[in-house]
């Protein structure tokens, strides 16, 4: 069956779409059939290139922050390195970051406490036990559900504020943040009306963006983070390739030059296959689907393991478990024998549309803190990777942190 075929088979579940409404509404990663080709076809100028090296310098403002927190203190215990919990600074750095390059840094105070509602949604649906999918399971956790929808709706009046005040305000850095470009057609040069969002859609949108981009990138860091304090070696190749790649003074001079950070794409791509911050992914059956013989029937929900496939042997190998950057040497799938057996972003036309801002923002932080500092594990760290949608450190990650 072609791929093409496939695409139009399968759905998001229903179940998922109305549970996580409150977080997600209709936006990008809900949407399905028309309004996701509209949507799509109007969010993805805005993750050009071009856009994307607009909002580095505010990348660097935020991590620079982080970086001056720690030399702080690191100083005021006397300068020879503290314990961190990496994983609560990199997620709150991460999270100024898609503040900043959603509304540009003009509604400070509005963007954290959509950041600090979605994260107490986030706990509400997905630390609790809840019965999702489960006949009259709504009926067992009524005042989750009730909270939920509260959050939801309080984060949707706080956007559309903004996106009013906005409207406006007509500020002279408008078109160069996520919000600006959404409201502009996406920045693709779009003047139709059916081809510009509405607030109802771009309030979706911006929550989806806060919610998708900001945990996952984070994640992505953290991990490697824990994976570099336990392969140092890695951590003196890294250190050492930024020192040869980007200018000591002023390493983010050009941005173009990152696409020479060889071994830290390696090092990236083994972090995603190891602990892939999308742990699973799920469709839904849109028809009767034959695939080789087996027939799925309309409506069967699927969740695609994707840490099982990550750690499969039978796909990468004996070393499958093994932390092995180089075996993304040669290869972009890393050496897997089956081509979908690689899924850190997703697969087909809906594959993550923010890669690319995840690959500066891992970028800078990891050029900024490896330029900086040495990191080892603290002996009070427990590994206990958990999902809560995403796949993070159940105890955070403390990190004894060094100064250079
Ligand atoms: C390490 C970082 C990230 C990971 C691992 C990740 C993972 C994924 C995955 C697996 C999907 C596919 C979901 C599916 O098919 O059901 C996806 C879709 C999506 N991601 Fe990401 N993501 C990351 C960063 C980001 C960022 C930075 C943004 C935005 C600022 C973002 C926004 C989205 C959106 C809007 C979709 C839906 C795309 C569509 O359905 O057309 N993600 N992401």
């Amino acid at each position: 069956m072609s791929t093409h075929v496939m695409a139009k088979c399968w759905g998001k579940p229903n179940v998922f779409k109305h549970d996580r409404y409150p977080m997600f509404g209709t936006g990008l990663v809900m949407a399905e059939g028309h309004h996701w080709v509209r949507h799509r076809h109007l969010i993805m100028p805005a993750f050009s290139p071009l856009n994307l090296k607009r909002v580095a310098s505010r990348m660097v403002e935020c991590a620079n922050e982080m970086i001056m927190r720690w030399s702080t203190q690191i100083n005021d215990a006397g300068g020879n390195g503290i314990i961190i919990d990496v994983e609560k600074d990199i997620i709150g750095t991460s999270g100024e970051i898609i503040a900043k390059t959603c509304f540009g840094g003009t509604q400070d105070e509005d963007a954290k406490q959509v950041l600090r509602k979605l994260r107490a949604l986030q706990t509400t649906l997905f630390k609790t036990t809840r019965y999702v999918g489960v006949p009259f399971g709504k009926f067992f956790n009524v005042k989750k559900t009730i909270e939920a929808n509260k959050l939801g709706t309080e984060i949707d009046r706080l956007l559309f504020s903004v996106i009013r005040a906005r409207k406006e305000s007509k500020k002279a850095d408008d078109g160069i943040d996520l919000l600006g470009l959404l409201m502009n057609g996406g920045g693709g040069g779009n003047n139709n009306e059916e081809d510009v969002l509405t607030e109802r859609e771009v309030v979706d949108e911006c929550k989806t963006f806060f919610f998708g981009g900001h945990e996952t990138t984070a994640l992505a860091i953290t991990w490697t983070l824990m994976l570099l304090a336990l392969h140092p070696h890695w951590q003196i190749q890294l250190r050492r390739e930024i020192f040869q790649v980007l200018p000591r003074d002023n390493p983010f001079h050009d941005i173009n030059l990152f696409s020479s950070l060889k071994k830290m794409k390696w090092v990236m791509n083994e972090a995603l296959r190891l602990y892939p911050p999308a742990p699973n992914v799920q469709r839904q059956a849109r028809q009767d689907i034959e695939i080789e013989g087996l027939m799925v029937p309309k409506g069967t929900n699927m969740w695609i393991d994707v840490v099982g496939m990550h750690h499969d042997k039978e796909l990468w190998g004996e070393d499958a478990n093994e932390f092995k950057p180089e075996r993304f040497m040669e290869d972009v799938n890393g050496g897997c024998k089956h081509k979908m057996g690689y899924l850190p972003f997703g697969f087909g036309g809906r594959m993550c549309v923010g890669r690319n801002l995840t690959f500066m923002e891992y970028k800078i932080v990891l050029t900024l803190v490896l330029s900086k500092f040495s990191f080892t594990i603290s002996p009070s760290y427990r590994h206990s990777p958990s999902i809560m949608l995403s796949l993070r450190p159940t105890h955070g990650l403390p990190l004894i942190v060094q100064p250079l």
